[in-house]
C-alpha cells in the first residue's frame, strides 16, 4: 500500500495538523474526521501519518486469536497503520504482544475503533508507538469479538476508511484522507496552514480577533 503515497508525501503530513487536513478532505465535499471519541492515548508517542491497513471484527462468541489483525501486523508494509474496525468495542482489540509485533514490523502505529490494553507495557518497552483508540479497558476480545477481513473497506468513527487511505493523526484526533485525494488535500492543507500563520500575526499584531480573520473572512 506505502508505495502510492511517496515518503515525501508522508514527511509533508507529518508538518500539518488534522484541523487543517480536516478542513482540507472536507473542502474537496467529503467528511474526514473520525468521532473525537478515537484519541490519542499515549502522548508522547505523538502524531501518526501512513497507509491505512484496515481489519474489520464484530461481536462473536468464537474464542479463535484475532487472526486477520495478527496477519496485518505480519504483513502490511512498514509504516502502515493498522485501523481495526470494531464499532466502538468496549474491549482490548491491542495489546502489548501485538504493539511488539507491530515494532517489530515497522507498523507506524493504530488506529481503534475500540479499546486498548497492556497500556503500561506499551508506554514503557515502545515509547514512539502511537496508539489511537476509544479508550483503555482490560477485557480480552477472544470470545467475545472475532476478525472477519483484512484490506476491505471499514467504518471508523463514522468515516469510510479503505485500505492505502492516508491516515493523519495528532493531540486532535484521527484523519482519513481518501488515497485519490492525497495530493489535492495536501496542497489545500498547506494552504489553509498558510492563512493561518498569516491571521494569528494579524490577530496579535492588531490586537483584534475580528480584525485578523476579516482579511480571509473566515476562522
Ligand atoms: O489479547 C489481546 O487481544 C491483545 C493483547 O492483550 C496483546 O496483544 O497483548
Ligand atoms: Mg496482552
Amino acid at each position: 500500500m506505502t508505495t502510492m503515497l511517496s515518503a515525501d508525501i508522508i514527511t509533508a503530513f507529518r508538518s500539518i495538523t488534522t484541523a487543517s487536513v480536516a478542513d482540507a478532505v472536507e473542502l474537496g465535499g467529503r467528511r474526514g474526521y473520525l468521532s473525537g471519541s478515537v484519541r490519542q492515548m499515549l502522548p508522547g508517542a505523538g502524531r501518526l501519518v501512513g497507509p491505512a491497513a484496515t481489519v474489520l471484527e464484530v461481536p462473536s462468541p468464537d474464542p479463535s486469536p484475532p487472526t486477520h489483525a495478527l496477519r496485518a501486523i505480519d504483513e502490511s508494509e512498514p509504516g502502515s497503520v493498522v485501523c481495526i474496525a470494531a464499532g466502538g468495542a468496549d474491549v482490548a482489540v491491542w495489546g502489548g504482544l501485538m504493539a511488539a509485533g507491530a515494532v517489530a514490523n515497522r507498523i507506524a502505529g493504530a488506529v481503534l475503533d475500540g479499546g486498548f490494553r497492556d497500556v503500561e507495557e506499551i508506554r514503557r518497552d515502545y515509547p514512539d508507538f502511537p496508539v489511537y483508540a476509544r479508550g483503555s479497558v482490560p477485557a480480552t476480545t477472544v470470545g467475545r469479538y472475532r476478525t472477519v477481513s483484512l484490506n476491505e473497506p471499514v467504518e471508523m468513527g463514522g468515516v469510510a476508511v479503505r485500505p492505502g487511505d492516508l491516515i493523519v493523526a495528532d493531540a486532535d484526533g484521527v484523519v482519513c484522507v481518501p488515497a485519490e485525494s492525497v495530493a489535492a488535500v495536501l496542497e489545500t492543507a498547506l494552504e489553509i496552514e498558510r492563512r493561518e500563520r498569516e491571521q494569528t500575526a494579524l490577530i496579535l499584531e492588531l490586537g483584534s480577533l475580528r480584525g485578523g480573520i476579516e482579511k480571509h473572512g473566515r476562522i
